[in-house]
């Protein structure tokens, strides 16, 4: 069905009661598969008027980070397969190019929209192409650094893009930074909006005149000249964007302008459904819920490791003064709640500026503060170079909370953690970490500030959960030797070195098969006096790790003897459970299994044909 042409026959009536059974639609399969739910109950009217303007398979409309794309889905030939979102096969939870050739780029990251839009604009003026270029763009992302340098480039670019900031007042916590405050200013120009409404019935075309003048001068009265007109792009808005006609009359009104133009757009994260509006942090990224209580469905007694990290670094900062906590945006995420309410004044949300975070760490260290960034894997990605240039270079003690290491289940591609042992283990001075349990990540960290460290260290958790309680686990802790790897069964013939998440699988295996399991809490630096035993007694050795093979751990090892090396393959993982992918990969206690044996099979045929012969 062509909803496109559909939605464009229709009345506001009409148009209102659509926008309603799309947000049920959207609230019924969301609390099944989980996904980004306030993201997108608070963009339905605006992706309405949008298409109603614009067309999507003519025009250009990239939409920033593609989390809050779902109606944008249901409306471009997506509709029957929703109910497959975020599941195994089923549809991606963001832009993918892969999906459909309007999501014209794809996402998942912050702050690429721009750039990508402007590209694409340039493109479309070689081809001799009119094509309209729209970005949608929450005020969160239009904070991240990739923003600002893009739109720092409009003028200069002669661009004629049309940006559309969707302005909810929230990232995943609420907004932080100036420019948070300025989109605060804007959206709350009651008097702005409140005379709108009072006057719109019976506007003249003089009264129109007058009020954007009276809105202009607002815009300008509390935010000095208004930031985005001095980076040349038109201004207008803000628009109540839950009021289709106003968004569809605003949207037509600078479509036609033949200069970049920028619309604020208020929106209500949430929108719709009680529970999201109220709460819409806890409904960014919600997992399964019950519609009619808005309760999410958790199982109990569980801990994950975010929780246990955020916990035992409250418990170390109440012990030394020095420890401070950083997040770009991922407070929540991250588990830094409690040590954000305990210690504000040791807790800096930096917004959505990875690069900034790891530089700002460096800073603090010079002075002896100990600086933990608590960042998922994949999104440090963006701070490589800070990462080298100013800190290992340095050998600053600052400590990567790397967390969502490894496969991070439905988001996908774009959020898997699988590169990070690749992309840190080559840089000198860089220690890294990886636990294979909850209880000896708190011994790692137990230990890493136990012994003031000299030099940057990262410790990688997965986006995983065990049951049980933080105090038992506390309770536990005890100091570890970082460096030394643990045999922590001793077979023969075959051995096994484990690092993280997959060490735990792997010692079932050899304890099940009388193996050697060796248990590599240290990804670098390499305990060679053990890794030469290993080599000196067993006939095959096998490393694993939860992530990619080129340039990981095993890779390393291989330098100092034959190893067969179990991760990831060169090839983006796709989406869907942490169970199905470490399933497909063949990193559960089965596939490990099955891929030892396979080896040793295969060796075994191969000697048996040469004897014949
Ligand atoms: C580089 C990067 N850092 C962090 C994130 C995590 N993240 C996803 S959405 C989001 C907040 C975005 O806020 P906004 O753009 O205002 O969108 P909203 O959900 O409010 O509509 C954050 C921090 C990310 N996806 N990419
Ligand atoms: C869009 C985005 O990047 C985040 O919202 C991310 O999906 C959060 O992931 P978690 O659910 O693992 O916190
Ligand atoms: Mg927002």
């Amino acid at each position: 069905m062509d909803y496109i042409s559909y939605i464009r026959r229709m009345d506001y009536d009409e148009l209102e009661n659509f926008a309603e059974h799309i947000r049920e639609y959207i609230i019924d399969v969301i609390s099944k598969n989980g996904g980004h739910l306030a993201s997108n109950l608070g963009v339905v009217e605006l992706t309405l008027a949008l298409y109603r303007v614009y067309n999507p398979y003519e025009d250009f409309i990239i939409w920033d980070t593609g989390h809050q794309t779902y109606t944008h889905k249901l409306l471009t030939g997506r509709w029957d397969l929703f109910s497959t979102i975020r599941k195994f096969n089923g549809l991606s939870g963001y832009t993918n190019i892969f999906e459909s050739y309007v999501d014209r780029f794809g996402a998942g990251h912050v702050g690429t929209a721009i750039s990508a839009a402007l590209g694409i604009e340039q493109a479309l003026r070689l081809n001799n192409s009119s094509a309209n270029v729209v970005v949608v763009i929450g005020d969160g992302a239009l904070t991240s650094g990739q923003s600002l340098e893009a739109l720092n480039q409009i003028k200069t670019l002669n661009s004629k893009i049309k940006i559309i900031i969707n302005n909810n007042s929230m990232s995943i916590s609420k907004n932080v930074g100036a420019l948070s405050h300025l989109f605060d200013k804007l959206r709350s120009s009651k008097v702005y909006l409140e005379t709108k409404k009072t006057l719109k019935k019976s506007m003249s075309f003089e009264l129109k005149n007058e009020l954007k003048r009276i809105r202009d001068a607002i815009k300008v009265s509390i935010s000095g000249e208004d930031f985005f007109e001095g980076l040349g792009l038109k201004h207008f808005g803000p628009v109540d964007g839950h009021n289709l006609k106003e968004l569809e009359d605003e949207l037509k009104r600078i479509k036609d302008y033949d200069y970049p133009t920028i619309l604020t757009v208020n929106t209500v994260k949430g929108k719709g459904f009680e529970n999201s509006e109220v709460n819409p942090e806890s409904f960014h990224s919600a997992g399964k819920f019950d519609v009619s209580s808005g309760v999410f469905i958790k199982s109990k007694g569980i801990i994950s490791y975010s929780e246990a990290f955020g916990k035992m670094l409250t418990k170390i900062a109440e012990k030394d003064e020095k420890v401070v906590a950083i997040t770009a945006a991922m407070k929540s995420g991250t588990g830094l709640n409690e040590f954000a309410k305990r210690f504000p004044e040791r807790f800096f949300d930096l917004g959505i500026t990875e690069q900034m975070c790891v530089t700002f760490a460096g800073g603090m260290s010079t002075l002896g503060f100990k600086p933990v960034f608590a960042v998922y894997s994949t999104f440090l990605q963006r701070g490589f170079d800070q990462i080298i240039h100013d800190i290992a270079l340095q050998n600053l003690p600052v400590i990567f909370a790397i967390d969502r290491a490894g496969v991070v289940g439905e988001d996908g591609p774009t959020h898997h953690g699988v590169f990070d042992i690749a992309y840190l283990k080559m840089i000198p001075n860089m220690k890294i970490y990886a636990p294979m349990d909850i209880q000896d990540l708190l011994n790692i960290m137990h230990t890493v500030f136990k012994f003031n460290i000299d030099g940057p260290v990262a410790i990688r958790y997965p986006r995983d959960y065990e049951f049980g309680k933080f105090e038992e686990l506390y309770d536990k802790i005890r100091l570890v030797d970082l460096d030394k790897w643990q045999i922590l069964n001793e077979g023969k013939d075959i051995a096994i070195i484990a690092t993280g998440y997959p060490t735990k699988s792997a010692l079932s295996v050899a304890k099940r098969n009388g193996w050697t399991l060796v248990y590599a809490r240290s990804v670098k630096p390499i305990d060679k006096e053990t890794l030469s035993w290993v080599f000196e007694n067993h006939e095959e050795v096998f490393s694993i790790e939860e992530g990619v093979i080129n340039g990981g751990f095993g890779e390393s090892l291989s330098r100092y003897g034959k190893i067969r090396i179990l991760g990831i393959e060169d090839r983006f993982v796709p989406h869907g459970s942490r169970k199905e992918l470490l399933k497909i990969l063949m990193l559960d206690e089965e596939g490990i299994e099955n891929q030892i044996k396979g080896v040793i099979e295969r060796r075994k045929n191969y000697e048996d044909s040469n004897r014949t012969w």
